[in-house]
């Protein structure tokens, strides 16, 4: 695992936003080789977002041979609903970018059939081979996607009913009326998110302490997805200072000393 620790969440999304562009422009995308990438929502991705719209303002990447995959959706929240992730994504990202709508992929929260939805998306990231870098961030509780704890760290898209803590958690985009958050949610599988060829997880605030420390120091357990990382051969996870709160000063400082040299 990488870690990178950095003092602010400002820094986070700006490196985050600068990684991304810089694999996108060393792979070379074109329309028969296009570049795969996996996005989350959340408040953390947020400002990574508006910095590659920045980016790419400036003419500094393209979207136009990428392929997006984004991780969950809300189950029984039709498209246009202001909180669907749809939603969200369209107006923090896909709108703002030369990105073709027929390259954007997410699950379709208001299926009739989860099962078969669920089994079409899996079939569509296999289309693709695989998904080159899969960016995430991290709930309170260590969820990865919308794998709760006691997720199998070896499970595919499925749905999953959302824990108390991230009802309450998603509630403040809710009128913070933890009844109006839905209950249930399509999202892909740990096992899904680690056959991705690279992944890359953004962790800032002091709330989310204690996730990275499950995630860097603790064991791989499905009481904290997020921990599967350790699995993964090439995980990178970007912090700020407040994050870092709950690992040893040894770790941070390990760490940081390795993001000084060149060697990893
Ligand atoms: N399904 C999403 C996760 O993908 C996200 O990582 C988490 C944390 O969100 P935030 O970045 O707002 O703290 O929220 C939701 O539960």
């Amino acid at each position: 695992m990488r870690l990178v620790p950095l003092d602010s969440a400002e820094q986070v999304s700006q490196w985050s936003a600068r990684y991304i562009v810089d694999k996108i422009n060393a792979f070379k995308p074109t329309a028969d080789k296009p570049f795969v990438l996996g996005l989350p929502t959340g408040g953390t991705p947020q400002k990574t977002y508006q910095e590659l719209i920045r980016l790419h303002k400036a003419g500094e990447v393209s979207f136009k041979h990428v392929v997006t995959f984004n991780m969950d959706e809300y189950l029984g929240l039709p498209k246009e609903h202001p909180e669907s992730y749809h939603t969200f994504m369209h107006e923090n990202l896909f709108n703002h970018i030369d990105i073709p709508a027929e390259n954007i992929n997410l699950l379709d929260g208001m299926t009739d059939d989860v099962d078969a939805e669920c089994e079409r998306y899996e079939a569509k990231i296999r289309s693709y081979g695989k998904i080159h870098l899969f960016m995430g961030g991290v709930g309170v509780d260590g969820h990865i996607a919308f794998n709760e704890p006691a997720s199998s760290l070896s499970s595919r898209t499925r749905i999953k009913t959302l824990t108390e803590d991230t009802l309450i958690a998603n509630s403040r985009f809710f009128n913070n009326d933890v009844n109006q958050v839905p209950k249930f949610a399509l999202t892909v599988g740990v096992g899904t998110l680690l056959d991705a060829e690279e992944v890359l997880i953004l962790v800032t605030g002091y709330n989310k302490a204690l996730a990275l420390q499950a995630c860097v120091e603790g064991p791989v357990n499905h009481m904290w997805t997020i921990s599967a990382l350790q699995m993964h051969r090439r995980a990178v996870v970007v912090c700020d200072e407040p994050a870092t709160q709950e690992l040893k000063v040894k770790t941070v400082k390990y760490f940081k000393q390795l993001e000084q040299n060149v060697a990893r």
